[in-house]
């Protein structure tokens, strides 16, 4: 008999081709009546991943993660894993655990029982059950609670009995929809890196939907970020946050000034009534008008004459930095600038002072409207 310590050791998630991508989504729509909640989506999840579904309210993250369990079945398109075609097959007959948002836990069981249910269902001996339930109440840090109903536990107590019911039965595949939305802000976080810490010596294939930027970032080796039914852009963190493909992805995760500008030639653009001179490669891409994008923390203020100049509308203290935020005449929005308290000082920055503002070439994206990144 395989004890759990083995039977959750890396091995179990990487007995397979590593060539082989754990999930491949093709062509897969979903229509409920007229409406299409998701288009033609096209995603290969390898194996051992934490991949985040991310995107705004109503966008289908949980509608393709319900795809995914066969709890909501397509309308076309096909769903592989492991080399095995699901997309037709119910549920029960797919390889995977799942945890809800609101805990689902069966009230009237304790945490053992809670933890067994799907052991038991598989008729698995009575000593096997005890010893796993005991190991993954143990991973969990739940040891002494098996007696407890869910009623009795914390909402993080409780999601981590969620995730050992979920994990009991060796899934190839784990589904987290917005597992940690319920709960408060400090369980929250530490829940999160506890999770993934877990996720990372098991080795299980993850897929977490959340609306939480966050989370994701902080999270997922690969992040989905969806919009109305498509996929916006698929990446690291970092390629996410540095490399937004679309006005959306720039917007929706992290904070973003968007400017527009107007080609006046190459190497030139107009940003309101000034001039903004960068390399001629950058600016080459799109013509006449477009949006600049700038995160605030890489807009450098300085006294210079020379260069953009605006002015300082506002300084908000946010603890670990300055959000200042600056007016530039001819442009309708503020211009914010994430800067630290010692560079302030540096400028002896102040309301109604003019600086003089910088964009690092490489910090600056420009989408042209409604379109994809240059
Ligand atoms: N059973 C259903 N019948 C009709 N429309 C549905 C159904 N389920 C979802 N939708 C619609 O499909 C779209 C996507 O829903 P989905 O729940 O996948 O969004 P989401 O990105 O997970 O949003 P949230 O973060 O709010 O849960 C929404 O517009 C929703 O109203």
């Amino acid at each position: 008999m395989q004890s759990l310590t083995a039977a959750l050791s890396p091995d179990v998630y990487t007995n397979t081709s590593a060539s082989q991508p754990h999930l491949s989504i093709a062509g897969l729509t979903k229509q409920f009546g007229d409406f299409t909640a998701l288009k033609q989506i096209d995603l290969t999840i390898q194996e051992g991943e934490l991949v985040c579904f991310l995107g705004p309210s109503g966008c289908g993250k949980t509608t393709l993660l319900r795809a995914i369990a066969g709890l909501a079945p397509q309308s076309s398109g096909s769903i592989v894993q492991r080399g095995r075609e699901v997309s037709a097959l119910p549920p029960q007959a797919r390889d995977f655990g799942i945890v809800f948002q609101s805990y689902a836990l069966f009230p009237n069981l304790t945490v053992y029982d809670n933890v067994a249910y799907g052991l038991r269902n598989q008729r698995q001996d009575r000593q096997q059950i005890r010893t796993r339930v005991a190991e993954l109440l143990s991973l969990m840090e739940l040891t002494g609670s098996e007696g407890k109903y869910p009623a009795a536990l914390s909402g993080g107590q409780q999601q981590r009995v969620a995730l050992a019911r979920a994990l009991a039965t060796e899934p190839g595949l784990l589904l987290l929809d917005e597992p940690l939305s319920a709960l408060d802000a400090r369980v929250r976080v530490h829940l999160r890196s506890q999770m993934k810490a877990l996720q990372r010596r098991l080795g299980v294939t993850t897929v977490m939907v959340t609306h939480d930027q966050e989370e994701a970032l902080t999270m997922a080796d690969r992040i989905v970020v969806m919009n109305h039914g498509v996929i916006e852009q698929v990446g690291t963190p970092a390629e996410i946050y540095q490399y937004p493909a679309s006005e959306f992805v720039a917007t929706f995760v992290g904070s973003m000034n968007l400017m527009d500008v107007t080609s006046k030639s190459a190497g030139s653009w107009q940003l309101g009534r000034q001039q903004l001179i960068c390399p001629k490669s950058f600016s080459e891409a799109p013509s006449g008008h477009a949006r600049l994008a700038v995160r605030p923390e890489a807009v450098t203020l300085s006294k210079s004459q020379e260069g953009l100049q605006a002015d300082v509308a506002n300084v908000e203290f946010l603890g670990a930095f300055l959000r200042v935020h600056l007016h530039l005449e001819g442009c309708d929005q503020p211009i914010l600038a994430d800067i630290s308290s010692r560079d302030a000082q540096a400028i002896s920055l102040d309301v109604n002072q003019r600086v003089s503002m910088c964009f690092p070439v490489e910090a600056m994206r420009l989408y042209p409207a409604g379109g994809s990144a240059a």
